[in-house]
């Protein structure tokens, strides 16, 4: 039963409690045991440490140079006592996590043991694939050495069928003390370079051991942006509460609530070590033969109720974050051209990943849809604040001596269906001014509903629309404000400067833009996640029987190409950033402010960049850059998603519900979110030390017909320069 559920809860996420199991050549009793009387949602079981009468796996005595002595050599019997009939096909694959032996050596100076273990790891991945095990564990290397574990592994990853590979790495940082196993000290090394070595493979992940210390905060926080898939924390990293029962210490409660707040599953590995009452498998066995009695308490079984508890302790997600689950980390390319695939990847327990369609997002070129007017409507906050500034502009401008008798030209540009020219008539309203509106707006279609609400409203008198291109009209007289919202999640990437030079031209001198001004921001990041993603992808959450219901279609997925070429990897994404690790604080990068009335204004921008992460963070590595945007409204007013000022609740995306929203995007197409992050890939991601910073450069390039950004890392090692003359990603003037 899934966390969330336990105890009549219904957390909308699901997440998932595993057990490590002790060697049992009996795969039903086991599982019974485990899932039944122990409540736990997956078995963690070995493939080779099984006893001699093994019914379905391996023989833990088995290696295969004894094998070949004994029956004289060149055999290939696989040596399997029993069959994959003991469980069916939906149990292996949805309960089922396979332990592969943990005495393989691969990098041992011995060479038979060398090539037993090389024989081994092969066999028992082949009889996992062979089962549609979802995920096997593979040991941690034995030394700092593993080039030959990780290209044994290599070969498997290039023809394995959908399953995960989970690295399991101990959770150890500690700089004082370096051993032959960790040189470093510091596990994630040895993570890096078998990740390396296996050119970033999206099925290699990690499953990390949670020991009784735990290395600082920074550290550890690398680690969400690394494919974790699962947190094995042991028995003995428990404490004792005052009644003898398991609890954790409160670093240890953070991060494992930090752990499932990512969809990293637990599993617990150990054995009872505190004194409340339990019961074994074997004498649960010997009670009930093949039925384990619910009523019996399996050893784990007070760790996992803390789990559980942990995780219903957590507070609900807020609304927001709630409507915004199925677009965490899913990529939303605003690729140019029409080119809808279809792509389903089954990742192991609990998601499947619906990519979906390469859509063009012309701002500028092309119109938006009803549906992303409605989005960006619902978004009450952004025009609460657009209601401030412009009451507050209004007051500086006019006198309330002549607030009667002054009437103020405001203009809207870029209309939409007009939201800021309601928030426009309610400040004059509050603020007791006279307005008179020109709503600018070059979608006809949107310009169809302005005229609707109009009149509607009885706005006759005050409102006058423009159907046309802020750029190229001819305006009547000259406004007191422009009002505009051109933004994109990097400020200015949907094209507002260029809008806004050719909009002022019927703005006063002393006339007043809102927004003044806006600054685009980057920091690196750890985002292994995005940086496979590279065609978009939606995230659902299902249950692992709904899972395997998929399989058929993960098969045809598989088919369909990852489109990890240049173009690809050149392209900046709008995303709701969630499985990342934030390096270092977020630097400005481009500014724009407006009227700007100099002649020798230009556009281009060129920044260069440094990045220092904490000394006490460890070595990381950069996948790419997360991009946020803060505009100045008017005055102090302002609005954005630079996480360190971000405006609070506003509103990105709307759905009823993740699910109803999955139906309406597939029918509907994309609607971009107007207020997520931007993701900046790096075509090679680059590993970074404590005091060798990171230099980054960022180009703002404009041509007669479109902008585009170019950006590289010149330090620690270059990256080629992205987006050369804007080949893979631009916006059309
Ligand atoms: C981000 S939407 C904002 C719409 C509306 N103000 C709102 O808050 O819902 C930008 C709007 O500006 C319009 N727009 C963009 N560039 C324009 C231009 N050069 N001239 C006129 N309208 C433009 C788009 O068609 C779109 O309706």
């Amino acid at each position: 039963m899934a966390l969330g559920e336990r105890g009549g809860w219904d957390k909308s996420e699901s997440r998932y409690c595993g057990v490590e199991t002790d060697f049992n050549d009996d795969m039903p009793h086991l599982l019974s045991f485990n899932l039944s009387s122990g409540g736990f949602d997956f078995v963690v079981a070995s493939l080779g440490d099984l006893g001699k009468h093994s019914h379905n796996l391996m023989d833990p005595n088995y290696r295969p140079s004894l094998m070949e002595k004994d029956i004289g050599g060149g055999s290939h019997v696989l040596p399997f006592a029993g069959s994959d009939l003991v469980l069916s096909p939906s149990q292996w694959s949805s309960h089922v996590v396979g332990k592969i032996s943990s005495w393989i050596d691969l990098d041992s100076e011995d060479e038979i043991l060398r090539t037993d273990s090389e024989t081994t790891l092969k066999q028992e991945i082949s009889w996992a694939s062979h089962l549609s095990l979802q995920a096997c564990l593979l040991p941690s290397p034995k030394g700092a050495s593993c080039a030959n574990y990780a290209r044994c592994v290599n070969q498997i990853l290039q023809s394995l069928n959908n399953m995960q590979l989970w690295l399991r790495i101990p959770l150890v940082k500690n700089d004082d003390d370096t051993t032959d196993f960790i040189p470093s000290g510091d596990s994630w090394e040895l993570w890096n370079s078998f990740r390396l070595l296996c050119e970033h493979h999206s099925q290699l992940s990690v499953a990390l051991d949670v020991l009784s210390s735990l290395p600082s905060a920074n550290s550890l926080g690398r680690w969400l942006g690394e494919p974790v898939r699962a947190a094995i924390i042991h028995t003995d990293s428990f404490l004792t509460n005052a009644r003898g029962y398991p609890c954790l210490s409160r670093r240890h409660q953070k991060l494992i609530t930090g752990f499932l707040n990512h969809s990293i599953q637990v599993v617990i590995s150990g054995k009872l070590n505190h004194g409340v009452p339990s019961v074994s498998l074997d004498s649960a066995l010997d009670h009930t033969g093949t039925n384990v009695e619910s009523s019996q308490r399996h050893s784990l079984r007070p760790y996992l109720d803390y789990i559980a508890y942990l995780y219903q302790r957590m507070d609900p997600l807020p609304e927001q974050e709630r409507f915004e689950l199925s677009y965490r980390d899913f990529l939303q390319s605003p690729l140019q051209g029409h080119n809808p695939l279809f792509h389903i990847i089954s990742d192991e327990f609990c998601t499947i990943e619906f990519s979906n369609y390469y859509l063009s997002f012309q701002p500028l070129m092309d119109n938006l849809e009803a549906q992303t007017y409605e989005t960006f409507e619902k978004d009450s906050v952004k025009y609460i604040q657009y209601q401030r500034a412009i009451g507050n502009a209004l007051v500086d401008r006019v006198p309330d001596e002549e607030a009667s008798s002054l009437t103020t030209v405001l203009m809207v540009v870029g209309a939409g269906r007009g939201p800021l020219v309601r928030a426009s008539l309610q400040a004059a309203e509050e603020t007791g001014r006279k307005l008179k509106i020109y709503a600018v707006e070059k979608n006809p279609n949107a310009v169809v509903t302005l005229h609707s609400l109009v009149r509607l409203e009885g706005w006759e008198k005050t409102v006058t629309i423009v159907s046309c291109d802020m750029r190229c009209w001819d305006a009547p007289e000259k406004a007191d404000i422009l009002v505009s919202e051109l933004l994109g999640s990097f400020g200015d990437n949907e094209l507002s400067p260029e809008c806004l030079d050719g909009a002022q031209r019927f703005l006063k001198q002393d006339g007043i833009s809102i927004p003044s001004s806006y600054t685009s921001f980057i920091q690196p990041v750890t985002a292994s996640k995005l940086h496979n993603d590279v065609i978009p992808c939606l995230c659902a959450q299902v249950s692992p029987l709904e899972a395997i219901s998929f399989s058929s279609k993960c098969a045809l997925a598989l088919q369909v190409k990852s489109h990890k070429d240049v173009v690809h990897f050149e392209t900046a994404y709008v995303v709701k950033v969630h499985s990342v690790a934030r390096l270092a604080p977020c630097e400005p990068v481009f500014t724009f402010t407006h009227p700007n009335f100099s002649t020798k204004k230009s556009n281009q921008r060129y920044k260069k960049l440094r990045f220092e992460i904490p000394s006490d963070t460890g070595s990381a590595m950069v996948h790419g850059f997360a991009g946020y945007f803060d505009a100045m409204l008017y005055k102090d007013v302002h609005l954005g998603i630079e996480p360190s000022t971000a405006t609070p609740n506003m509103f990105s995306c709307c759905a009823s519900s993740s699910v109803c929203f999955v139906e309406s995007y597939f029918d509907t197409g994309l609607q971009i979110p107007a207020w997520f992050a931007i993701f900046f890939p790096l075509r090679t991601p680059v590993c970074i030390r404590p005091g060798s910073p990171l230099e980054v450069h960022f180009w703002r390039c404009c041509g007669s017909t479109k902008v585009w950004y170019e950006w590289c890392v010149a330090s620690p090692n270059p990256s080629p320069v992205h987006n050369s003359n804007g080949r893979s990603y631009w916006v059309g003037l």
